[in-house]
């Protein structure tokens, strides 16, 4: 993200004098006159209006202008942060902008780097489209009567226990944008149903409608049906009234994407999580998102995709990697539960991936494919883990 690490370095505090106001173009005798009404060719209460439409039409373009300004330092926050995902298309500054982001759009193309990048701003629209049919408060509403969350970490570490292998988190996916559609005859009720028998601790249902033909309703439904199994909301979350939503939903815990979330973010919605009773899993893909999940406080869960969400490309020792050396000893320190995701299909990478220190692992693709899911997850384990 060249253009916004450059940004300091380009920055011109103010080169060009704020543009007059129109009020300063006023004839002298406009609004002068102290004695109003005395063969005064404007009438008062014609001046008094122009002049307060002139001011309010100042106070939009400020706060546009403002407006504006905040996104770009929140870019900026984020890309010294080492985070490439752009939470919203690039737009040039208002009109009239006069200010010391005034060179900033240069050769910026307003068409989204990788697939992530275009999740992201699909789902900012999105969100600020649901937001208005449900505001925060009608949510906060709803919650008033809702039943308690479920312990996610609690049924991994128990599963771990029982079983001797990770903890299976296993998805509830119809399709991805890498993948196409993995099963046409997809019923998340019975899907859900035959993970909860086949052994898995918790489930994971995709919510995302556009490019991975999930929803809202296969999440309550899946709650309503009887499962017990607590179940994580799978959301490209980029505003904190998401949470709000998954847990009226029926969610028990929700996905943080380290890639798209700077750390104040990351701190922000894991102490809303904590309020609502839900667990955050918070992922990460590299190196740095590692660094940076592990130095927040309160993160009790961390998940490492294997997939690289920008490109794709799946790699399971990706989860060895980022549990190397002093990282693995400090999620053993703090007691952080660590999930291998994406990518696994047989008893070695499960064992492969246990050997690396996870306790759990989040599985969609090699047993949603199956027909019987319960059944695909033996196969996963190359043992029945339902007893
Ligand atoms: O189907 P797989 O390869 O077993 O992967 C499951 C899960 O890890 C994957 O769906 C996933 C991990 N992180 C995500 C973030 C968004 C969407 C999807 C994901």
């Amino acid at each position: 993200m060249a253009g916004l690490t450059s940004l300091r370095s380009t920055r011109v505090p103010f080169l060009t004098k704020p543009k007059p106001s129109p009020l300063h173009h006023r004839p002298n005798n406009f609004s002068m006159n102290p004695n109003p009404g005395a063969g005064n060719r404007f009438p008062v209460t014609s001046i008094k209006a122009q002049q307060a439409e002139a001011s309010t039409v100042n106070k939009e373009d400020e706060l546009k202008a403002k407006d504006w300004e905040v996104r770009m330092l929140q870019e900026e926050v984020a890309a010294s942060q080492g985070i490439r995902i752009r939470r919203r298309p690039p737009t040039g500054p208002p009109v009239h902008y006069v200010g010391p982001f005034e060179f900033r759009i240069q050769n910026e193309g307003n068409t989204p780097r990788n697939i992530l990048e275009e999740i992201v701003w699909n789902k900012d629209v999105e969100v600020s489209q649901m937001k208005q049919r449900k505001p925060l408060s009608s949510l906060k509403k709803s919650l008033e009567n809702a039943p308690p969350t479920r312990d996610f970490v609690g049924a991994l570490r128990e599963a771990n226990h029982r079983t001797g292998f990770p903890g299976l988190i296993a998805e509830v996916k119809k399709a991805s944008p890498s993948r196409g559609i993995l099963r046409e005859d997809f019923d998340p009720v019975e899907i859900a149903k035959a993970y909860e028998k086949g052994g898995a601790a918790c489930l994971s249902v995709l919510t995302d409608e556009k490019y991975f033909k999930g929803s809202f309703e296969n999440l309550e439904a899946i709650r309503n049906a009887g499962v017990k199994c607590p179940l994580l909301c799978k959301e490209f979350v980029v505003d904190a009234w998401q949470i709000f939503y998954a847990r009226v939903k029926g969610a028990d815990a929700i996905l943080l994407i380290a890639a798209v979330l700077p750390d104040l973010d990351i701190k922000y919605m894991t102490k809303i999580c904590k309020m609502l009773g839900l667990t955050a899993l918070v992922e990460v893909h590299d190196e740095r998102e590692m660094d940076r999940v592990l130095a927040i406080e309160g993160v009790e869960l961390i998940g490492i995709n294997n997939r690289n969400l920008e490109t794709f490309e799946v790699d399971i020792s990706n989860t060895k990697k980022l549990l190397e050396g002093e990282r693995g000893q400090l999620i053993c320190q703090k007691d952080i539960i660590v999930v291998g995701e994406s990518g696994l299909f047989t008893p070695d990478d499960i064992a492969y991936v246990q050997e690396a220190g996870v306790k759990a692992v989040l599985v969609g693709e090699s047993i949603v494919k199956q027909s019987d899911p319960g059944k695909g997850i033996s196969g996963l384990f190359g043992k029945d883990i339902s007893l």
